[in-house]
């Protein structure tokens, strides 16, 4: 079973996460992403989705036109995990290969 990551490590992974915030009132980690237009941030959203597959991991999004907010969080603990942490980090990457900070 995934644990829980104590508050310092959440806090600690922020640091290293750029844009990541914590989530007021919710355990869980956030960040809008604010591509060049709808196919970037599509594009991005499917890139992904096949990452998310592959680790049996998912993010909790909403899209609106080139904006793509996300919520990390793992359900199976309610909480902020290392899978939480692994995924944003994989998000960043990504969102800088479409040249998205
Ligand atoms: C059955 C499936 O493995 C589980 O529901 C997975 C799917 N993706 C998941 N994603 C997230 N964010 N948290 C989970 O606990 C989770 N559990």
């Amino acid at each position: 079973m995934v644990e829980l990551l104590s508050t310092e490590a959440r806090k600690a992974a922020l640091w290293e996460l750029a844009g990541w915030a914590e989530m007021p009132g919710r355990e869980a980690i956030t960040k809008t992403f604010v591509f060049k237009d709808f196919n970037e941030a599509f594009g991005f959203m499917a890139r992904v989705a096949l990452v998310a597959e592959k680790n049996d991991h998912h993010p909790e999004w909403k899209n609106v036109y080139k904006t793509v907010e996300v919520v990390l969080a793992t359900h199976e603990v309610g909480g902020v995990t290392k899978r939480d942490i692994d995924l944003a980090k994989a998000m960043n990457a990504m969102a800088r290969q479409l040249g998205v900070s």
